[in-house]
């Protein structure tokens, strides 16, 4: 499989009465954004040079400058990869629940968020970041969710969230596509 270039999260329209329900979709949200902190910076750099190092000692008889280039080399392209992994995130719009936790996360993060939302649900859904598609009703969204996403996240939530995740499910076993689906409910359960 490629690289995943956006997901589709279904989650809570509400935050449920357990941290761990917040806390899931503030890790997720994270997780699409990732930014090395300084402390990964220097313990990747750490790892990245002493690796080189003794792929070198056996080589050259431990060249410091040659080693150094090539760290250099090696370290900005492992830093771009690792940087520039933002995913982005198509949602069920607005900024209520869970749905607002991990929509806002993504976007502060640089991530683009699109919400897509029935015209019927925008006045009760709060004001969302990012991208809004504004469809007619919720199978133009379900559909447009699922073209639009390269994977689905199911997170924590009520009925609205069983019944989006069932629905890709199905559709993954009547061969509709074959993306990829997880369930994060506070375990890991892969579905
Ligand atoms: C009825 C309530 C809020 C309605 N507002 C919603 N706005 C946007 N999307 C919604 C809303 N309610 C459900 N959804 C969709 O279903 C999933 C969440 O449903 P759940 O029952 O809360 O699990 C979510 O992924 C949306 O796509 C006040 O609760």
């Amino acid at each position: 499989m490629g690289k995943l270039k956006r997901v589709c999260v279904f989650c809570g329209s509400r935050s449920g009465n357990r941290k761990i329900f917040s806390d899931s979709a503030l890790d997720l949200g994270r997780e699409l954004v990732v930014t090395l902190s300084l402390c990964d910076l220097f313990s990747l750099s750490l790892s990245l040079f002493s690796l080189i190092q003794n792929r070198h000692t056996y080589t050259h008889s431990l060249n410091l400058s040659v080693n150094l280039k090539t760290f250099v080399r090696v370290f900005k392209k492992e830093i771009n990869l690792q940087v520039e992994r933002k995913i982005d995130l198509v949602y069920g719009g607005g900024s209520i629940g869970l749905m607002g936790l991990v929509s806002q996360t993504a976007f502060d993060g640089g991530c683009h968020v699109l919400g897509v939302i029935p015209t019927a649900l925008i006045p009760i859904s709060g004001h969302a970041v990012g991208e809004v598609l504004i469809v007619s009703d919720m199978h133009e969204r379900k559909a447009e969710m699922a073209s639009r996403a390269d994977a689905f996240i199911a997170l924590p939530g009520g009925y609205g969230t069983m019944e989006e995740l069932l629905e890709m499910i199905t559709w993954s076993q009547l061969g509709i596509h074959d993306k990829p689906r997880k369930m994060a409910e506070g375990h890991d359960h892969e579905v």
